[in-house]
């Protein structure tokens, strides 16, 4: 199995047993860094924190939900079918006696019900009545009371664990009397930038590139899963690299740090390098994909993780898409989301050896690839409702093909969840 393959300290090739191998394909590295990682453990967090978290723990009524009867109209406590003498509010009621009550309030002790306000008549001289107009049946046993327990008895589950929590749930965790909830830990992940050529604001002068990460990758990080960890920026020496992967930041450390840039195999790119020089295991060396094929997974001696990304913004979020999306699914205890069989609109021609990943948008059910798409440019991916995995072999226009949905199209553009594809055939 993949996980348990390793390279060459040269980085010459991927082996197994010994055995050079080919890179791996594209669905296999994705099982990979799914496989790699295990969840991180659970947090407790306080209820507005856990808004669009999973649940590990069961959140349980730890009494009656109400935990008292109450009112659920404003007007008056009853004892009895009336008419009836006005007493003081709270106080238990004899038979033929009321008493002034609000929506929510606690239910008088002999209280048989609750007359609305609109439904009686209370006289200057302290008696209530009924009013002529009342509905009928406004003065039966139980009347406009809401029971204690009604909603839930002492011990029930309210929230069972695995649960994506919404505001809805922690209203409700918040009315059982919870201050806590017990959530999957979202992993950090920390990024680091990198190449000397990367300016940060304004028009690049030839021979520079404006960075097309530091603004974005945060928020893709957030959808899928992760906790950004802040973000570095670094030129291309050994040395910078070295400083960035080894050193544990300040503060909380990461659980992954995302590299862009250097994942070349010249000597101008030091990422392996360095990688190798930290003692990190190399989960991951290149991937039998275009765009992103340089990608790297790596694992530090402490267990963190090292997701190398190419330096070409459109190899770069596929890289991310194959390696990054599995590697925070699998640490939040999320499934690894499987690509969804799409009609093909068009005739895409053979690549042997690899699966090329297509931004595209869906026209008609049909799926069709973004123009665009060079490793280097971000117009096809930035109007595209998902990506294309296209098999070595090429596909007919007609025939199904393999899509996975963006971070941020996933709600709405693939409702059609049928079909299902789990894997390629290694
Ligand atoms: N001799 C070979 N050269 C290259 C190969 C190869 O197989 N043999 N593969 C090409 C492919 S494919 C890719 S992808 C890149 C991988 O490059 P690196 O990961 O080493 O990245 P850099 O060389 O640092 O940069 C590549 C490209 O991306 C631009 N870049 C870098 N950072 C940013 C950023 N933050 N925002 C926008 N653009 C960025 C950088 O300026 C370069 O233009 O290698 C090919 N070469
Ligand atoms: O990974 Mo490179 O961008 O194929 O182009």
């Amino acid at each position: 199995m993949l996980a348990q393959a390793s390279f060459t300290d040269s980085h010459e090739g991927f082996v197994v047993s010994g055995e050079p191998r080919h890179a791996p394909s594209w669905a296999e590295a994705r099982e990979l860094a799914y496989q790699c990682a295990g969840p991180l453990p659970s947090s407790k967090v306080t209820l507005g924190e856990a808004i669009g978290r999973t649940l590990t723990s069961p959140v349980t009524a730890q009494r009656n939900l109400p935990h008292y009867a109450s009112s659920a109209m404003d007007g008056w406590a009853i004892n009895g079918s009336g008419p009836w003498i006005l007493t003081t509010a709270g106080l238990p009621l004899s038979p033929g006696e009321a008493s002034v009550i609000a929506t929510g309030g606690l239910v008088p002790t002999a209280a048989s019900a609750v007359l609305r306000k609109e439904s009686g008549h209370a006289s200057a001289d302290g008696h209530l009545s009924l009013r002529h107009d009342a509905k009928p049946g406004e003065t039966l046993p139980g009347r406009h009371i809401r029971p204690a327990g009604e909603e839930a008895a002492a011990g029930e589950v309210l929230i069972p664990a695995g649960t994506l929590l919404n505001p809805a749930h922690i209203a409700l965790a918040a009315v059982a009397g919870h201050d806590h909830v017990q959530v999957q830990r979202k992993p950090r992940v920390a990024v680091v930038l990198t190449g000397s050529e990367v300016v940060t604001s304004g028009e690049p002068a030839p021979g520079q590139v404006r960075d097309a990460f530091g603004p974005q990758l945060d928020a893709v990080i957030s959808q899928l899963g992760g906790e950004p960890g802040g973000q570095r920026r670094i030129g291309d020496s050994y040395e910078e690299w070295m400083a960035a992967l080894g050193r544990v930041p300040d503060g909380v450390p990461p659980d992954v740090t995302i590299t862009t840039g250097g994942t070349g195999k010249s000597g101008a790119d030091h990422f392996r390098d360095a990688i190798v020089a930290l003692g990190d295991r190399l989960l991951l060396d290149e991937i039998a994909m275009r765009p992103g094929h340089p990608a790297v997974l790596a694992e530090l001696p402490d267990g963190r993780f090292v997701i190398g990304l190419p330096g070409n913004p459109l190899a770069a979020m596929m890289a991310l898409m194959t390696l990054g999306e599995p590697l925070l699914a699998a640490m939040g205890s999320r499934p690894l989301r499987a690509a969804v069989l799409m009609t093909s609109g068009a005739d895409i021609d053979p690549d042997p050896g690899r699966t090329r990943l297509m931004p595209c948008t869906r026209i008609h059910d049909l799926a069709f690839p973004a123009s665009r798409t060079g490793p280097g440019m971000m117009r096809g991916l930035a109007w595209a409702d998902g990506y294309m995995a296209v098999p070595p072999e090429g596909v007919a226009a007609g025939a199904p093909v393999p899509v996975l949905p963006l971070p941020w199209t996933a709600p709405i553009n693939f409702p059609d969840q049928s079909g299902g594809y789990a894997g390629w055939p290694a």
